[in-house]
């Protein structure tokens, strides 16, 4: 198992979290995190609810600022970083958001122009399989399908970083492997890719380099091998983590 260690140049980690400190009232989210996502990778989080894996994201994206602490995305920090810089960046958040009056492609549509380069709709409504719902409004949708069209919404600026908040959360067997694929995909074009998860599975078959967080900082990092040093990484997990606070 090794401590979150910080070395390497910037081109190397596409993502860089350095000592980060966030506080909600007395509830200290994020409490001294630090972690990196090596450029062209997968970075899998793990962490019990409430371990501030949203919140670290919500940093890493500009949504939310750290009190204290150094956030590097691409080199620039996201909370002062200009639209250059946004479009470089794509997040799925959780599928709340998602406008329940519209239709799929409609909002693909909509969202791609936003973008200066955008990605082609059509080919990526299709690779996510969002065609074959197209017709329905969005809040008729079961959770897998919002899942697929949240993840194609996430593609369509062409990100060099992507953060994936519980990809495959609510899918069926064949719609998890299905995302797995892509997100690997992604990878091997040269897409940095962080996935937040609560699944060993996931962490397991997707992750390069793997996160564990427990109550606001990071308690292993590395390659999967060497965060578990052969023991499961489900045995590894319930040693380092504490029941979530949220
Ligand atoms: N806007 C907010 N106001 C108050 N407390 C918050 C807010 N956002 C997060 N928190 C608290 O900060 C802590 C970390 O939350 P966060 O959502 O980052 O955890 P998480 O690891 O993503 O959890 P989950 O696995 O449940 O998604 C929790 O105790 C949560 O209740």
């Amino acid at each position: 198992m090794t401590e979150a260690g910080h070395e390497g140049s910037a081109a190397d980690f596409a993502v860089t979290l350095t000592e980060l400190h966030r506080s909600y009232g007395s509830v200290h989210a994020l409490d001294g995190l630090s972690w990196q996502a090596a450029t062209g990778r997968i970075t899998a989080v793990l962490g019990p609810n409430g371990a501030g894996k949203t919140t670290a994201v919500e940093c890493a994206v500009g949504l939310g600022r750290p009190d204290r602490g150094v956030v590097r995305v691409l080199g620039a920090d996201p909370a002062e970083a200009d639209a250059d810089h946004r479009a470089k960046v794509g997040v799925m958040l959780q599928t709340g958001g998602l406008p329940g009056g519209s239709k799929p492609m409609r909002l693909l549509d909509h969202l791609s122009r936003f973008y200066a380069a955008p990605a082609d709709v059509g080919a990526t409504a299709r690779r996510l399989g969002v065609v074959d719902f197209a017709g329905t409004t969005i809040r008729r949708l079961s959770g897998g399908q919002k899942q697929r069209l949240a993840l194609a919404a996430a593609l369509l600026g062409r990100p060099e970083v992507l953060f994936l908040d519980e990809p495959a959360a609510g899918l069926d067997p064949h719609g998890r492997l299905e995302v797995w694929d892509i997100i690997r995909a992604l990878r091997d074009e040269g897409t940095t890719v962080v996935v937040t998860t609560h699944s060993f599975e996931e962490a397991e078959r997707l992750a390069d380099h793997l996160v564990i967080m427990n109550a606001g900082r990071t308690v292993a990092e590395g390659s999967l091998d060497s965060v578990t040093g052969g023991r499961s990484l489900e045995d590894v997990y319930f040693g380092l983590t504490t029941r979530g606070r949220a």
